[in-house]
């Protein structure tokens, strides 16, 4: 088990910058996932890591102690692809013991079937044997350790690749998406079971996602990436909570959170569509604001004695809880607002209601960085 220090790493492709400075610090034994959309260079980074891709600029430490000038055979972290990427010519076992016959056996132990009968290999052999095995029956696959992946499903066969990896007690694993290729079911069962894998091993886990409810589920921290930078990095609930910047709050949360355009008054009050909320908040030069809130912080009320009136403009069943969707004179977006079912019921398409907000639920953001703008007592909160 190892932590990884990655330092300031740049990367283009063909003078186009990919990464920019980034720096990440992955404990040892943190399950952390590297989450953002697609391009943001989230493999990439993963890549440089393992050695299979060269950085530019700056340094990569694994266990401690820098890897740069190190082929990725030498950094011992093993890479799980969303591909699998096993032998199909290779049975489920020896696709797992490939990795330990590269590492032990001899280029002429490996060649010939025969040489694999002499003494020593045979009792690598049978050390392969027992950890293969025993990896099987952990991952639940030891019944199809002679079939072909043809003849596999797709989730036997990322456990395959899992199997693979595990059998090398690397100092880390590395995953990039490797539940993507799985339908939605199956994806959750094995985001349960590399979980639960994680805690069971112990072991250091750097885990690249798109997908922002994955991240959320599976990781201890959470470092956003978007445009080759890294945006945050938290524990799930902070990055959720107390986002640091507009694209994250954007990116984490389902349903989306609710952004309108506003501004700070010189009382440092939030005016939303006109409508002035008391927020204690220290305005930015031109005062030009983003005002965002999550749809269960935020209510619905009697149009009457509400400050801010819109009407429904779409519902939303989920079963258990019920999405009204908000539009609002004056905003481009409808404001998504989470409510029980049972007080969602009554209500009806076209429905003029008031939206009520909670000022202390306000996120606020500099209109022209993205950056947040916390009230004092946010900033204690954060600190
Ligand atoms: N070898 C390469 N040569 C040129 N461009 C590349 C190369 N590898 C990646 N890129 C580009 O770098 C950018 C980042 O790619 P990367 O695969 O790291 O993104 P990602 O965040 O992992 O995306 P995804 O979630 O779609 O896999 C993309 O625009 C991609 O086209």
């Amino acid at each position: 088990m190892a932590s990884i220090t990655v330092s300031d790493i740049s990367k283009a492709f063909s003078g186009q910058p990919i990464l920019r400075d980034v720096s990440l610090d992955i404990r040892d034994g943190e399950f952390l996932s590297l989450v953002g959309p697609s391009g943001c260079g989230k493999s990439t980074l993963l890549r440089i890591i393992a050695g299979l891709e060269e950085q530019d600029h700056g340094s990569v430490e694994i266990g401690g102690r820098s890897v740069d000038a190190e082929r990725p055979g030498r950094r011992d972290v093993a890479m799980v692809f969303q591909s699998y990427a096993l032998y199909p010519h290779l049975s489920v076992y020896d696709n797992m013991a490939a990795p330990l016959r590269q590492r032990s056996l001899t280029q002429f132990q490996r060649g010939f079937g025969l040489a694999r009968l002499l003494p020593k290999a045979r009792r690598k052999e049978a050390e392969f044997r027992r950890e293969i095995e025993a990896t099987a029956t952990m991952l639940g696959i030891s019944g199809l350790l002679q079939r072909k992946p043809a003849q596999l499903s797709g989730g036997q066969r990322q456990r395959v690749a899992l199997g693979r990896a595990i059998v090398r007690h690397p100092k880390a694993f590395l995953m990039d998406e490797p539940l993507s290729n799985l339908d939605a079911k199956l994806r959750d069962t094995v985001r349960a079971e590399i979980s639960a894998l994680h805690r069971r091993l112990g072991a250091t886990f750097l885990y690249v996602t798109h997908d922002q409810a994955e991240a959320m589920t599976m990781s201890d921290r959470i470092a956003i990436i978007m445009e080759g930078q890294v945006l945050q990095i938290g524990a799930p609930s902070d990055v959720y909570h107390d986002p640091a910047d507009l694209r994250v709050a954007r990116f984490i949360g389902s349903p989306r959170i609710n952004v309108l355009a506003g501004e700070i008054d010189g009382s440092g009050r939030a005016v939303l569509l006109g409508r002035a909320f008391d927020l204690d908040i220290a305005p930015p030069a031109h005062g030009k604001v983003q005002l965002a809130f999550r749809p269960h912080d935020a209510g619905l009320c009697n149009a009457d004695t509400a400050q801010l009136v819109g009407t429904i403009s779409h519902i939303e069943n989920l079963g258990s809880d019920i999405l009204i969707h908000l539009a609002l004179p004056g905003s481009e977006e409808p404001v998504i607002i989470r409510e029980s079912h049972e007080t969602a019921i009554h209500r009806r398409l076209g429905d003029s209601v008031g939206l009520k907000l909670d000022s202390k639920k306000l996120l606020v953001f500099d209109e022209t960085t993205g950056k947040r703008l916390r009230t004092p007592a946010q900033t204690e909160t954060a600190s």
